[in-house]
């Protein structure tokens, strides 16, 4: 019968035929937990009469929203976690690794077919290796740390089919900027997205996450990349086997089908403060801003450091009186980074480069905005207050467009430098 990846996925975890809207326990994969959000998780577990965890090599726990520890009850949980980690045989786990976004998705833990859970709205970003991926409750993880499974009910799905080529620096960040304009912050409520097309099967795996990532800031529960031998060959180079083959039959019950192409997309920016206010980058170009944010689990990646180095070219210096704060989303990426001669551009350049973490992007321990400052980031939210002062405005865009309108101090269309 035909279905959609996600029912795919949920029937054979299941092992039965489900279909979107079927209320089902299934079993999940694997579980990430973090500084910020992992703790009350821990202390649901226990209250739950908790143990042992269903499995420790299933749980995967980082630490990046408040590292290195900003405040003493930062550095707190921290000991609390570590001592979880240790009491239960946790061994995925590492301070300093990088976003949790990322590590999930470098060290291979996410593959096709799979279902994981992740204590953070952003964990749809593991559906760029064709997961069922989805953001849960801290008490939601408490049960899952204990019985290795949740209930689900299963979503209906909306189908992307995106074809084009992008036009010079424009890519993935302009493509999900215009897909959460079109769709709306809830308009794609406790959906899956399942993304296909030619232009999707074109992306690397950087920009993929990029686009999953967003899933989320359309309301979806999962934002799901046909897997093909993009997917294939990441996975593999990291778990060594062959991923799953998956794919959602052209006559399943797909709540929408929606067509795009990004052939003649312009570069794309949320304005402040919601991020489905998108508007090309003509429209607010000139906007003056204080400070560039070049990271964060949705642009932080080598190849987005990368296209603003791109961008930066041979220019001196990045104008005067903006702040650039450029952090690379692991350990990973900063060292091929580094590797690449990107850090030292930067510096050069007139950079704060960081060691990897979530920083500005949730207004953490630096980078904060002060009442009447504006920030252009590569994250992905800019509602009131999320970098700073609640009088302080963030706009949303690409690695390209951040590092055109850090040379300039104003929003930049970066097809013009
Ligand atoms: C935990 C929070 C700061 C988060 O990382 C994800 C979340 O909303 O769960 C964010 O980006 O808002
Ligand atoms: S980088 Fe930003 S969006 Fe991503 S997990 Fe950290 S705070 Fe959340």
């Amino acid at each position: 019968m035909a279905a959609t990846i996600a029912e795919k996925i949920f029937s054979m975890k299941c092992g039965r035929t489900v279909r979107a809207g079927d209320v089902v326990m299934a079993p999940v994969d694997a579980a990430m937990i973090h500084d910020i959000t992992g703790p009350l998780a821990v202390r649901v577990f226990g209250e739950m009469g908790g143990k042992r965890v269903y499995d420790p090599d299933r749980i995967i726990m980082l630490f990046d929203h408040q590292v290195p520890a900003d405040s003493i009850p930062a550095a707190e949980n921290h000991v609390f976690m570590r001592r979880f980690a240790e009491e239960q045989g946790i061994r995925n786990y590492d301070l300093l690794e990088g976003v949790c976004h990322q590590v999930v998705m470098e060290k291979g833990r996410a593959a096709p077919g799979e279902i994981i859970v992740g204590t953070d709205s952003h964990t749809c970003t593991y559906g760029a290796a064709g997961a069922f991926a989805t953001g849960i409750g801290s008490t939601d993880m408490g049960f899952v740390l204990k019985f290795g499974a949740l209930y689900f009910r299963v979503p209906e799905s909306i189908l992307l089919e995106i074809d084009g080529a992008f036009g010079r620096r424009v890519g993935p960040k302009d493509l999900i900027l215009s897909l959460v304009g079109d769709i709306g912050a809830d308009g794609a409520t406790y959906t899956a997205l399942e993304f296909t097309g030619g232009a999707m099967h074109d992306m690397d795996m950087a920009g993929r996450m990029t686009c999953a990532n967003m899933a989320i800031e359309m309301g979806a529960k999962a934002g799901i990349v046909r897997p093909d031998e993009t997917t294939r060959d990441y996975v593999a180079a990291r778990r060594g086997v062959e991923p799953l083959d998956l794919a959602g039959d052209a006559d399943a019950d797909y709540r929408e089908r929606r067509h795009y192409d990004v052939t003649d997309l312009s570069p794309q920016v949320a304005v402040p403060h919601n991020v489905d206010n998108v508007v090309d980058v003509a429209d607010v170009a000139g906007t003056k801003v204080d400070q560039v944010f070049i990271g964060s689990c949705t642009n932080g990646r080598y190849e987005d450091l990368a296209e603003a180095a791109g961008v930066l070219g041979t220019a001196d210096r990045f104008a005067d009186g903006v702040r650039v704060i450029v952090i690379p989303a692991s350990r990973t990426e900063y060292l091929k980074a580094l590797r690449a001669g990107l850090v030292e551009r930067f510096v050069e350049a007139g950079a704060l480069v960081e060691a990897p973490c979530c920083g500005p992007c949730m207004g953490g321990a630096f980078g904060l905005l002060a009442p009447g400052e504006v920030s252009l980031s590569t994250s992905n939210r800019n509602f009131r207050g999320r970098q700073g002062s609640t009088q302080a405005s963030v706009y949303l865009a690409s690695p390209a467009t951040a590092a055109a309108s850090a040379l300039y101090g104003e929003i930049t269309d970066p097809r013009e430098v």
